[in-house]
């Protein structure tokens, strides 16, 4: 239990670093409260929730993920090199993958029944 408290704790500061340094996660944390929000707003299913809190995660893990290979490159490789300039264009485009998936997830599943709210269409389904 003591081990497991001290990883969480490692963890959370992880997070915290990544927050108090990235722009771009703290726009994904802003995006996900808002998507969020919407849900709850919406009153989504079970099944809803799902696949949004799961799209949410994932574009977080992997912006913590993207912060990590972009600090290891500048511990490995403070001066330009072609391969450095590679792997954190690869690790962005990660992210933006799955970023742009994510955004697919919420159309589908809030577009709808946000749609029918707003009065916009009428939704049997
Ligand atoms: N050591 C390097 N060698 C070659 N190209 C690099 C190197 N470091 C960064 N780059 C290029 O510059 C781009 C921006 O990198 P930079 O580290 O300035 O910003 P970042 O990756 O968003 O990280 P940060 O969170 O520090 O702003 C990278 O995607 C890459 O194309």
């Amino acid at each position: 239990m003591r081990r497991f408290l001290s990883s969480a704790k490692y963890a959370v500061s992880g997070l915290a670093y990544a927050v108090r340094t990235q722009r771009h996660m703290r726009f994904h944390l802003g995006a996900a409260a808002a998507v969020l929000t919407t849900a709850a707003v919406l009153g989504v299913s079970r099944q809803s929730w799902a696949l949004l809190i799961g799209a949410c995660c994932i574009v977080i893990a992997a912006e913590l993920t993207n912060t990590a290979i972009e600090r290891l490159v500048d511990l490995a490789s403070p001066e330009l090199h072609p391969l450095a300039k590679a792997a954190k264009d690869t690790a962005a485009a990660a992210v933006l993958i799955m970023a742009l998936g994510a955004a697919v997830i919420g159309l589908l599943v809030l577009g709808p029944p946000l749609a029918e709210r707003l009065g916009w269409l009428e939704f049997n389904n």
